[in-house]
C-alpha cells in the first residue's frame, strides 16, 4: 500500500510463529485484522463471516460496520446505511488503538463511506489492504450501487494489495464487459490489474456452466487458476466474504499473497464440503460452517487445507546428496521450487536436532513465500517447532491418529503405504495423502521392498486418499508411472533424480515438463 505512506514492517525482534508472534521480550503479538463491512443479520456473510473466519484461522479481528442489513437465507429485506461520520468514528477508535496488520473491506455502500475510509487509512497506515468489492448479494440485492464505481476505480483499487471481485463485480468495474468463461476472467483480471491493485483474484463461483469452481489469480505477470470441483449445495451464502477475510488472516500471519490465496481457496472448499448437507434457514441460499476444522472427523481428508494437486512434483531432500554436491539444503529447496516442485519434504537422517530445526525454519520461510507446502519427514517435534505445513511418516513411525491429535486438523499428514490394507488404515486414521512405493529399486532407502507399477496400481485402487508414487522415479520412467491412469495418483516423489544431480533446477524443470506432457496424454 505504498501510496498511503510508509508500510509498517515487522519489528526486527519479532519472529512469526503460528497464531501469535513472540518478541524477544516474550510479549505475545497476535496477528490482527480489521474488517470494514456490512452486518448480515443472517450471519452467513459480511462482518459476521469475517469475524468467524479470523477466529477459525487464529487471528484477532476487529470490525467497523458500514451498514446493517436485514438479511436471511431468502435474501436481503432491508438495508440501513450508517452515517459516514459514524463510520469514521468507528475507524478512528480502532485504528488509533490496535496494531492492525491487514484491513479487509466488504460492503462499502456509498462514496462518502469510501471517502472516510480512505482518509483514515491515510492517517493510520497498515501493512496490507484486501478489497472485496461487494456490490450485489448472491440473492441479487444491490448492496453497493454504481455510484461507488468511480471512487473504487480511482481511489480504492490503486491502494489495494488485492481485490477479489466475483464475475458480476469484475464486469461492473470494467463497464459491463461479458465475463462468462475462464479466458474472459483472465482478460478481466489483467484489465483490473491496470487499475492499480498489486494482485487480482477474479472469483468464479457464479461462472455459468462450469463443473469446477475456478478462480483466476493475476500478479501482474503470471496467472494462476485455482480450481476445485464445484460442490453441489445450497449453502454458499458468504463464500466471497469468507475467501477475502481468510486471505486477510493468512497475510496477517505472514504468508505471501499466493500462499494466502491458496489457503483461503481450500478453506472455502473444505467449509462448503463439510457443510454441504446442513440445513440452516428455509430459503434458497444457506450459510456454511466456518468452524468445520474444530469438528472431530478424522476420516475426511478434506478438512485440512491440503490440495492433492500439490503432489504433482514432490521433492524429497536428502542431506547426503546435497553435501556430495556441495549445496545447502536451503539452496536445494530454492532450486527445486524454482524448477517447478509443487511440494517439499525435508528428510534429514543425520543432522543434530538443533541444526535440523534451523534448516527447517529457513525452508519454511522459502516455501511460505513461494506458496509451496513444506512437510517434515518423521520428526513431529521439528514440524511443530518450525510451523511446517505437516509431516510425512512411515509405517514404523508415530501412528497417524496420534500425529493427527498432535498436529490438529489443519496440518497435512502423509504416510508411506505398500499395501491396500495400509492405505485403508491411513484413511481411517485421518491422513491426507499416501506415498506409495518403492515403485522401482532405489538406493536412497535401505531394505525397501519394491512394489512395481502393479503394486502401485493396487494401492491406488484401494485408497480413498490421493497418492504420490515414490522410489527410483526419474525422467526416463516418470511418464510410465503417471500412465497407470489411476485418478487418485496425483504425482511422483523424487529424491536422487533431483538432488543427486549437479543442477537441481534443471532436473526439476525437466521432470515438471515430463510430468505435464504425461498428464496431457491421460
Ligand atoms: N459451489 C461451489 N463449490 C466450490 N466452490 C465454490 C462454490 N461456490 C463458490 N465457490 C468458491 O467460493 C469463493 C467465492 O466465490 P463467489 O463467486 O461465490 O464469491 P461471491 O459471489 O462474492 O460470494 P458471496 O457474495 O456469496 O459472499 C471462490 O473461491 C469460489 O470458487
Ligand atoms: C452485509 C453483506 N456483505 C456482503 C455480502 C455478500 O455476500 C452480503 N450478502 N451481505
Ligand atoms: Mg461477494
Amino acid at each position: 500500500m505504498d501510496s498511503l505512506g510508509a508500510i509498517r514492517s515487522w519489528p526486527a525482534n519479532w519472529r512469526i510463529t503460528t497464531a501469535t508472534m513472540t518478541t524477544t521480550e516474550g510479549i505475545k503479538k497476535v496477528p490482527q485484522v480489521l474488517t470494514v463491512a456490512g452486518s448480515d443479520s443472517g450471519a452467513g456473510a459480511g462482518i459476521q463471516a469475517d469475524l468467524k473466519v479470523c477466529a477459525a484461522r487464529g487471528v484477532y479481528c476487529a470490525s467497523v460496520i458500514t451498514a446493517v442489513t436485514a438479511q436471511n437465507t431468502r435474501g436481503v429485506q432491508s438495508v440501513h446505511l450508517l452515517p459516514p461520520h459514524f463510520v469514521s468514528e468507528q475507524l478512528k477508535s480502532v485504528l488509533s488503538d490496535f496494531e492492525f496488520d491487514v484491513v479487509k473491506t466488504g460492503m462499502l455502500p456509498s462514496p462518502e463511506i469510501v471517502e472516510v475510509l480512505l482518509q483514515n487509512l491515510s492517517d493510520f497506515p497498515v501493512r496490507a489492504l484486501v478489497v472485496d468489492p461487494v456490490m450485489v448479494s448472491t440473492s441479487g440485492h444491490v448492496l453497493a450501487g454504481s455510484s461507488i464505481l468511480s471512487i473504487f476505480k480511482e481511489r480504492l483499487l490503486p491502494i489495494a494489495d488485492i481485490i477479489t471481485p466475483n464475475v458480476k463485480e469484475a464486469s461492473a468495474l470494467l463497464g459491463g464487459v461479458r465475463i462468462e468463461t475462464v479466458e474472459e476472467m483472465r482478460s478481466a483480471a489483467k484489465l483490473l490489474h491496470q487499475m492499480g491493485p498489486r494482485f487480482v483474484l477474479v472469483k468464479g463461483g457464479d461462472l455459468p456452466d462450469s463443473s469446477d469452481s475456478v478462480d483466476v489469480y493475476f500478479d501482474g505477470k503470471e496467472f494462476h487458476e485455482l480450481r476445485s470441483p464445484r460442490i453441489t449445495t445450497r449453502n454458499t451464502h458468504g463464500t466471497g466474504c469468507t475467501l477475502a477475510s481468510c486471505i486477510a488472516a493468512e497475510l496477517a500471519k505472514g504468508s505471501s499473497m499466493l500462499s494466502a490465496v491458496k489457503v483461503a481457496k481450500r478453506f472455502v472448499d473444505n467449509a462448503l464440503d463439510y457443510s454441504k448437507d446442513i440445513v440452516i434457514g428455509s430459503g434458497k441460499q444457506g450459510p456454511f460452517d466456518h468452524f468445520f476444522g474444530l469438528k472431530k472427523d478424522p476420516q475426511s481428508s478434506r478438512y485440512s487445507t491440503f490440495n492433492p494437486d500439490d503432489l504433482f512434483l514432490y521433492a524429497v531432500t536428502d542431506s547426503r546428496m546435497n553435501k556430495k554436491w556441495n549445496r545447502s539444503t536451503v539452496d536445494a529447496v530454492k532450486a527445486a521450487i524454482e524448477g517447478g516442485a509443487t511440494i517439499i519434504q525435508l528428510r534429514e537422517k543425520e543432522a543434530e536436532t538443533r541444526e535440523f530445526l534451523e534448516e527447517a525454519k529457513a525452508c519454511v520461510d522459502i516455501c511460505r513465500s513461494s506458496g509451496v507446502c513444506l512437510l517434515i519427514n518423521d520428526r513431529i517435534d521439528i514440524a511443530l517447532a518450525c510451523d511446517a505445513d505437516g509431516v510425512h511418516v512411515g509405517q514404523s513411525d508415530m501412528p497417524v491418529d496420534l500425529v493427527r491429535s498432535l498436529l490438529g486438523p489443519d496440518k497435512i499428514i502423509g504416510v508411506s503405504c505398500k499395501t491396500p490394507e495400509q492405505a485403508h488404515q491411513a484413511w481411517k486414521d485421518g491422513a491426507d495423502y499416501i506415498g506409495s512405493g518403492g515403485v522401482y529399486p532405489t538406493n536412497t532407502k535401505s531394505n525397501n521392498r519394491t512394489i512395481g507399477l502393479d503394486g502401485l496400481k493396487e494401492v491406488c485402487k484401494a485408497s480413498k486418499l490421493p497418492v504420490v508414487a515414490i522410489g527410483g522415479i526419474k525422467i526416463s520412467n516418470a511418464e510410465a508411472v503417471m500412465r497407470i491412469d489411476e485418478p487418485n495418483l496425483k504425482g511422483v516423489a523424487i529424491v536422487s533424480a533431483l538432488f543427486d544431480q549437479e543442477c537441481v533446477l534443471t532436473q526439476a524443470n525437466k521432470l515438471h515438463k515430463t510430468l505435464k506432457e504425461s498428464k496431457k496424454g491421460i
